[in-house]
């Protein structure tokens, strides 16, 4: 084991339970500034069809230091469908998804309670490791960030070294074609691939983020609002790319976009931080009903624009 695969592995045990807080100590940087290290001999193929997993958070509450911004949050992530989580900004949405992949617990201070059960098992058990969640569930952010110099190519196979996912030569290729066209990136770069990420134009990069999240095949993909930093074309290319994933991938998606969420999701989830209250979800179901015929009026009064 390489002293970086120590080190991500010990953050995922470094959990000190305090009444029913888990104290989270890190050492780690993001995913995407870590020297990517050599793949373990024995590690977790890439091969093989992955199935959407149902992901399920049960009572989660979240803190930096002694403010909390999220209070027993409870939603279920039906496999297979797209979640969207919205609300004003400041709500914990953010922090919410980084509790769904054990992202959170990178950030110093952070806390947490609750349970975030993938498949029925708990990611935060003891005996479960930090990269087994990471692999299972990927992650996109809000601003595109591909390896710059590194090329078109080597940036989608990053994405298996950071999660420690083996991967035979022979199916390296067909893995960055599949990951490409899943991304929906394939037809405009194939000509390219030895070329770098950074040259692509920003939808691109995007597009070749998801590629990189897509070729661990991870069962759930999580995505902070992808498509904030984007053109109004950039963003329609990107939503198809969620619409192709979906019965796939189960995606949960946060956006201030009430269209994007509307034309992307199957289920809503509204969140609020009321008078310096920590975060909780006010309600969430079918994306219809949520815009059509919501039961709370600080839901319609949200969809509707009237705040936030
Ligand atoms: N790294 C951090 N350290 C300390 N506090 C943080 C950190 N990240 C977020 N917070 C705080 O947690 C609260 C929730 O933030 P979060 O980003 O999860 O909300 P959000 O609903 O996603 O907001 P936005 O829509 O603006 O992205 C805010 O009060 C924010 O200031």
């Amino acid at each position: 084991m390489t002293d970086a695969t120590a080190a991500r592995d010990s953050a995922a045990t470094e959990t000190a339970p305090t009444t029913d807080i888990a104290v989270v100590r890190t050492g780690t940087a993001l995913a995407d500034t870590v020297v990517l290290p050599p793949v373990p001999a024995g590690a977790p193929t890439a091969s093989g069809p992955t199935a959407p997993a149902t992901l399920e958070a049960r009572a989660v509450s979240a803190w930096f230091g002694s403010h909390q911004v999220l209070e027993r949050v409870s939603l279920t992530m039906p496999a297979g469908q797209v979640t969207a989580l919205i609300g004003p900004s400041g709500c914990g949405k953010s922090t919410f998804l980084r509790t769904l992949n054990r992202m959170h617990e990178l950030i110093p201070s952070a806390a947490l309670a609750g349970e975030v059960l993938f498949e029925g098992e708990d990611i935060y058990a003891p005996q479960r490791r930090l990269t087994d969640a990471r692999r299972r569930i990927g992650m996109v952010f809000q601003k595109p960030n591909p390896f710059p110099a590194m090329s078109i190519y080597d940036n989608v196979v990053a994405g298996l070294r950071l999660t420690g996912t083996r991967v035979s030569r022979r199916e390296k290729d067909e893995l960055v074609e599949e990951s490409l066209t899943r991304a929906g990136l394939w037809k405009e770069v194939r000509d390219r691939l030895r070329q770098p990420g950074g040259a692509l134009s920003g939808g691109q990069q995007q597009r070749l983020c998801i590629a990189r999240a897509l070729a661990v095949r991870p069962r759930v993909l999580l995505m902070d609002e992808p498509c904030s930093a984007l053109d109004p074309t950039s963003t329609r290319r990107v939503e198809e790319t969620i619409h192709e994933l979906a019965g796939q991938v189960t995606v949960v998606i946060v956006t201030h976009n009430m269209q994007q969420a509307a034309r992307v999701s199957q289920q809503c989830a509204f969140f609020l931080a009321e008078q310096g209250t920590p975060g909780g979800i006010v309600e969430h179901g079918p994306t219809e009903h949520i815009f059509g015929t919501p039961e709370d009026q600080r839901t319609a009064d949200y969809v509707a624009g009237r705040f936030g």
